[in-house]
């Protein structure tokens, strides 16, 4: 039954496109639906990014590890920033009416930041006397100073989230703990810590059903401002046969992150426009959308989206002069 085939299900031609879209061609892609159902609709944060939120079937899944990944300068924070704001939200905003652990390990969270895309994007929050003040209240940021302190941080998180009612957990970002001395594994643990406290994020999120949302920054030894990065890992057996591709990102952050994320938005740019990309999602059909940054925050240019396909799926560009090159 595994092995049936889509294309001889009799499917409604939407869902025959997404699966095609995700290469899933058998049986195996009706258990990918099923998730999707069990998820539900309700189960999401939508991140007010139309074309983003139907693409992922209502916005960032709850229960499950995201991943925001891409270069320097390119938007991952103020993303962060706008799902954080909108976690808070009541819910007739659309808002998980919840509280926010944001673990800012690189000190770019900015209050100041939030409070503008807030008063740009719902100008109806700061006419009702309190409410802003409330939901900025509601955001717990921590900054640990190291790997050692950030994974002290995660083993008490399970129940400070728990307890505390917190409806989005996010680290902006991971890449501050990709030292070389971690990336060699030169610490002392027999697991990589950072491994380890990314494997404890994912259960974290499957036993307080939160999203979970995590930024990685990719960083090139390339002078060159156009260049791929692969962050799949090819598995054996696949297309031409036994090749492996180990990334750098891979290598930094082991094949078990790979395959730990449900969710990865890559964030890039090319031909002078940024690009919000789904690389990874059961579901969701592989789409690049093109987007602005401005002072309400970051701004979707179309919701059509537009199909990528091949090696583009498992890559990062970054190809702009007008942000921070990537170091
Ligand atoms: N108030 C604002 N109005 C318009 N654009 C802004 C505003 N604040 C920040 N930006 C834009 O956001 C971008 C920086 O985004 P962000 O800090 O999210 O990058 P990042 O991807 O998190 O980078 P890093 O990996 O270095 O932390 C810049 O291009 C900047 O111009």
């Amino acid at each position: 039954m595994a092995n049936k085939l889509v294309s001889d299900m009799c499917l409604p031609p939407h869902l025959a496109h997404l699966l095609a879209a995700r290469r899933l061609t058998t049986a195996k892609a009706l258990a990918l639906l099923d998730e999707r159902v069990r998820l539900g609709g309700g189960g999401r944060l939508a991140t007010t990014l139309c074309g983003l939120d139907e693409a992922l079937g209502g916005g960032i899944p709850l229960g499950k590890l995201t991943e925001v990944v891409g270069p320097s300068g390119i938007g991952k924070t103020q993303f962060c920033l706008k799902l954080a704001l909108l976690a808070t939200l009541p819910e007739c905003y659309g808002g998980l009416n919840g509280r926010v652990v944001y673990i800012d390990t690189e000190s770019k969270f900015s209050s100041r930041r939030m409070i503008e895309i807030c008063q740009k994007s719902f100008p109806q929050i700061f006419r009702q006397e309190g409410l802003a003040q409330k939901m900025a209240g509601r955001i717990l940021v921590m900054r640990p100073a190291s790997l050692s302190d950030f994974t002290k941080s995660l083993e008490q998180m399970k129940v400070t989230l728990l307890q505390n009612d917190v409806k989005l957990l996010i680290v902006d970002s991971v890449a501050a703990f990709m030292s070389s001395e971690n990336e060699r594994g030169t610490t002392g643990f027999t697991q990589h810590p950072l491994r380890w406290a990314l494997s404890f994020l994912k259960s974290i999120a499957e036993l307080t059903r939160i999203p979970v949302v995590v930024s990685n920054q990719v960083r090139s030894q390339s002078n060159d401002d156009g260049y791929h990065y692969s962050f799949e890992v090819k598995r054996m057996g696949d297309g031409d046969g036994a090749e492996r591709l180990e990334s750098h990102l891979v290598a930094a952050l082991g094949i078990q992150w790979a395959h730990a994320v449900t969710i990865r938005l890559v964030f890039e740019s090319h031909s002078g426009q940024r690009f919000i990309k789904v690389a990874k999602s059961p579901m969701s059909p592989a789409v690049a959308f093109p987007f602005i940054v401005e002072s309400s925050g970051i701004t979707l240019l179309n919701d059509e989206g537009i199909d990528v396909s091949g090696p583009e799926i498992t890559s990062i560009r970054c190809q702009e002069s007008g942000i921070k090159q990537c170091t």
